[in-house]
């Protein structure tokens, strides 16, 4: 008999002020048919625990004994100078088209280089200044925000922009813009440009006067804050390829990981293991474009993460503009500085040579 069995027919006695044989036998007897009711109970209780254990035991088992491997490709204490660090994999069947219609400029051998010595630290320190002028300006409502110099595109809350039209909807002065960006800006951007679009051609084996900066070349800004649009999501596995045509993509790191930002490292999702890198000022990353590099960003966990991502084709009709903005000399009117308008000179055709 259960304790609790016995219990209560300690009070069913006591409670009627006698020890009456019925009522004995009447609460024996309720015990004695609720007894299966109760161990069926307790059988229920035990086979969920035993599930439960069960589900516990197999999400430790896949969490701990993931197949999948970490290779650390390029750690921030490293400095790649000299030759890049590089890895060859085998290209998919992204290219096909390509192959046709560019033959002498698509990518032979796929894979991925990193290289600390590209670009130099000035060069990098004075793009950073660049991309956190720019992007002060706006900024998303969540944790990515990205400008493109070349287009002007600018997220701003949850929309986006022209900064070279800001002037028109915010209260911001011509002064302000003008101030902006200055010639220098735009050589030093150029130079950096270039020399990667060479780097990047050399290293994958294809002439450098074939190969152009496209769009999506962007300056981007990556925190810790919580994702408010689709786009906002930036640790999402990706192909680059998949929305766009480019064949080469490549990052320039404006920032440091560990002393600039925590989280937002850089991972190939590869098939058995996942190949990092960590940024570094002036760090510089390059790809090839297909579902061979499929990659995330880790989530930023604290600081601001900033970076210029740079893409490249070989179709010409896809070439990025030149910069429409600068502080020119030669052009005093606010107009011919903001816009070009009466300012030829601004809007060269492509000139991306050092
Ligand atoms: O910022 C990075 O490291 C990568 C960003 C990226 O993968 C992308 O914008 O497609
Ligand atoms: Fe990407």
């Amino acid at each position: 008999m259960s304790s609790d069995g016995l219990n209560r027919r300690e009070r069913v006695v006591n409670r009627n002020g006698d020890t009456n044989k019925e009522n004995v036998c009447r609460v024996v007897s309720r015990e004695v048919s609720e007894r299966p009711q109760n161990q069926s109970i307790i059988k229920r209780v035990m086979s969920g625990m035993a599930l439960s254990m069960t589900i516990l035991a197999v999400v430790y088992y896949t969490t701990q004994c993931n197949d999948t491997k970490e290779l650390v490709m390029a750690s921030v204490t490293q400095s790649i100078t000299g030759s890049p660090i590089a890895q060859q994999v085998m290209c998919s069947q992204d290219y096909t088209a390509d192959r046709v219609r560019f033959p002498s400029c698509v990518p032979q051998r796929c894979g991925r280089f990193v290289s600390d010595s590209v670009i130099t630290e000035s060069e990098a320190k004075h793009l950073l200044s660049v991309a956190k002028r720019g992007l002060s300006l706006g900024g998303s409502s969540g944790g990515h925000s990205l400008l493109s110099l070349h287009s002007g595109d600018l997220w701003m809350a949850t929309n986006i922009v022209n900064i070279y039209k800001l002037i028109e909807r915010t209260q911001r002065t011509e002064a302000d813009l003008k101030e902006l960006f200055t010639e220098k800006d735009l050589k030093v951007y150029r130079r950096v440009t270039n020399r990667i679009r060479k780097t990047i051609a050399i290293q994958f084996g294809i002439p450098w006067a074939e190969l152009y900066l496209t769009n999506p070349t962007y300056f981007s800004r990556m925190t810790a804050k919580r994702a408010q649009m689709r786009f906002d999501k930036y640790w999402l596995r990706h192909v680059d390829r998949k929305n766009r045509f480019d064949l080469f993509t490549s990052l320039l790191y404006l920032s440091t990981y560990g002393a600039d930002f925590t989280g937002g490292r850089f991972i190939f999702a590869d098939q058995m293991s996942n190949t990092t890198i960590e940024p570094k000022l002036g760090r510089l990353v390059a790809y090839t474009a297909g579902s061979e590099n499929r990659h995330r960003v880790e989530r930023v966990t604290s600081g601001t993460r900033y970076a210029l991502l740079m893409a490249f084709t070989c179709n010409h009709e896809f070439a990025a503009k030149d910069l429409p903005i600068v502080r020119q000399q030669t052009c005093d009117q606010p107009f011919c500085l903001l816009y070009g308008v009466g300012c030829p000179t601004l809007f060269s055709t492509n000139k991306f040579s050092e």
